[in-house]
């Protein structure tokens, strides 16, 4: 199932996509279930909006996979590297990457996220997803010079609209279906990667970050991104594409 959030007509709803259409659902799904209101409205007639507004955090992994650590000459970890980007940097489908003042070299990283969809706490990995609702797509935007002369992360990786996310959740997502992450700078291919590359499993992210911390309802995952990243400027447009969750597209412009 794909569940989309939208506005139209000045509200802001939840939708289960049927074909090109979206039936209309009467609440969050993620606190309300799945019940729906009988309305039905035309997909091209909403702007699609970030399917979740994350509740607390959007917890994120670094180095995650072997290729994308090498490039920039990074050990991998012997843990899931963990770090947050606020809620506060999330944007949706087709929003403005705005790239702040100060920061020179601001770069895309293709993900796949896990949307949580169960208060966890100390939870098994064998049990880990069991407390998912379900995936998309996310943009890990990166302040590069930031990430070097900051020692922390904060504002390099939580800087707003550092996060995009969507196009929608897909509660029926095979994580060892063969997807693939590919992301495209104006059109050219830049980033290509299997998720079964990843190093530290979503189940295993689950069971490290609950054991510190308890992850609320709509908290959403980012995996960590394959080798290939790079600098987006002004005027660019990135899309990140993963199979069987459709395409995230978000254009950059210069911050006022
Ligand atoms: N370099 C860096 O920040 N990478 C992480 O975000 C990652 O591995 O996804």
């Amino acid at each position: 199932m794909r569940i989309a959030r939208f506005s139209h007509q000045d509200a802001i709803k939840y939708g289960i996509v049927d074909g090109g259409d979206l039936v209309v659902l009467a609440g969050d799904p993620m606190f309300a279930g799945f019940d729906t209101t009988g309305e039905r409205v035309p997909l091209a007639d909403v702007a699609l909006l970030a399917p979740v507004i994350p509740r607390s955090k959007v917890v994120c992994v670094g180095r995650n996979y072997r290729d994308h650590a090498a490039e920039l000459g990074n050990d991998v970890p012997d843990a899931p590297m963990l770090f947050f980007k606020p809620n506060t940097s999330v944007i949706g489908p087709n929003d403005a990457v705005v790239l702040p003042h100060g920061s020179e070299f601001i770069s895309f990283e293709g993900e796949l996220a896990a949307v949580i969809g169960r208060i966890a706490k100390n939870v098994p990995a064998e049990r880990a997803l069991d407390y998912v609702f379900g995936y998309t797509i996310a943009n890990d935007l990166t302040a590069r010079d930031w990430q070097k002369t900051d020692g922390q992360w904060a504002r390099a990786k939580g800087f707003d609209t550092s996060c995009p996310l969507g196009p929608a959740i897909e509660t029926e997502f095979d994580l060892d279906g063969g997807a693939t992450i590919t992301t495209r700078l104006n059109g050219e291919v830049r980033q290509q990667g299997p998720i079964s590359d990843m190093i530290f499993s979503l189940a295993d992210v689950i069971a490290y970050a609950s054991a510190a911390f308890t992850l609320l309802p709509g908290d959403v995952i980012l995996t960590g991104t394959p080798a290939g990243v790079g600098q987006i400027a002004a005027g660019d447009v990135v899309e990140v594409e993963i199979s069987g969750l459709g395409i995230l597209r978000n254009p950059a412009r210069d911050a006022a």
